[in-house]
């Protein structure tokens, strides 16, 4: 059942003024041995073993997670169809992603917890939506440098696998790591267009910390969501953990809205060698650290991105929400 009941708001003042976001989801199932070298990425185990995506939420879930982010980051119907699969299949493989972190939080919860109903304080389901740029597996998603695209083919690109989305049933439609302002403004016209009740958030990512990675501001870029009420939260996924606190203080300025931050551990994403080069990374403990101050600085939601795992929510969830 869905959780719609509450506005987001309400929901973070209840959780204590912070909700924890997971943290990588391809990281953990590649760290239990899945193969997901494939231009589906993680949504490659959507057809090969969803039932290890089903234990990673519960693995989130169980080191503090109160929201679930969907195996559905690169699951787009184009790229199901390049596998051989119809669009019945490829519909029903976007919708399996929800399912599944709704039957993990749903054990989870009245499993684990042992509570009886499924209410307005579980966690929730946010539904991946991988930018136009994770689709094209070139790694333009830190670039921004989308070539021959413009405000309708993104629409176009977004629309059906949202709409897909939409019909599971999640809580939170989570659009991450858009890197420019043209994709920000399809997105916002395209949750209008279709008249999308689910809440959403839209989540940059910055390869400088100041600007989004096409180089326009993020004044430009939030000027426009803030005009969208169903823009729900604004934020910064995968991007290095070193200045996200930077943006924060920068986005207090910009937005209204409630910000949500998930780094990844700082490591740097070779989108065309497809490997993580080696970097300056974060641990475990620092980001118990910076998630302290994350809040502080006015962050409501925060989790990890890629590189993380649950070790990493663990230590975020111990200071953000200590248990009585
Ligand atoms: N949520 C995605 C995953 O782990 C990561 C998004 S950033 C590349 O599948
Ligand atoms: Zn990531």
């Amino acid at each position: 059942m869905s959780l719609r009941r509450s506005t987001v708001e309400e929901l973070i003042e209840r959780a204590g003024g912070c909700l924890v976001i997971d943290g990588g989801l391809a990281t953990q199932l590649e760290a239990f041995g899945a193969d997901i070298l494939d231009p589906l990425w993680s949504a490659r185990c959507l057809i090969s073993d969803p039932d290890l995506i089903k234990q990673v939420h519960l693995q989130y879930l169980e080191a503090g997670a109160d929201i679930l982010i969907t195996s559905s980051y690169q699951a787009t119907i184009p790229g199901f169809l390049a596998k051989g699969l119809s669009i019945e299949e490829s519909e029903l493989l976007l919708q399996r992603s929800v399912k599944l972190a709704q039957e993990a939080r749903d054990n989870f919860w009245n499993v684990v917890r042992g509570n009886s109903m499924i209410t307005d304080s579980c966690p929730l389901v946010a539904a991946s939506i991988g930018s136009y740029g994770a689709y094209l597996a070139d790694g333009s998603e830190y670039s921004g440098i989308y070539g021959d695209v413009n405000l309708e083919k993104l629409k176009d690109f977004h629309r059906r696998r949202v709409q897909v989305l939409v019909d599971a049933d999640p809580d939170i439609l989570a659009f991450e790591t858009i890197p420019n302002k043209l994709e920000a403004k399809a997105i916002a016209e395209l949750l209008d267009e279709e008249n999308i009740q689910i809440p959403s958030w839209i989540c940059f990512s910055s390869v400088d910390g100041e600007r989004a990675p096409s180089g326009e501001s993020f004044k430009d870029c939030l000027d426009i969501l803030n005009k969208s009420e169903k823009v729900s939260i604004v934020g910064i996924n995968c991007s290095s953990p070193f200045f996200i606190e930077r943006l924060i203080i920068e986005f207090k300025k910009l937005t209204r809205k409630p910000i949500a931050v998930y780094p990844n551990s700082g490591e740097v994403w070779d989108g065309r060698a497809k490997r993580w080069l080696p970097s300056e990374c974060l641990g475990h403990e620092k980001f118990e650290d910076l998630a302290k101050k994350w809040k502080e600085a006015g962050a409501r939601l925060i989790g990890g991105c890629c590189r993380t795992n649950p070790a990493t929510i663990q230590a975020i969830s111990s200071v953000l929400k200590p248990r009585t």
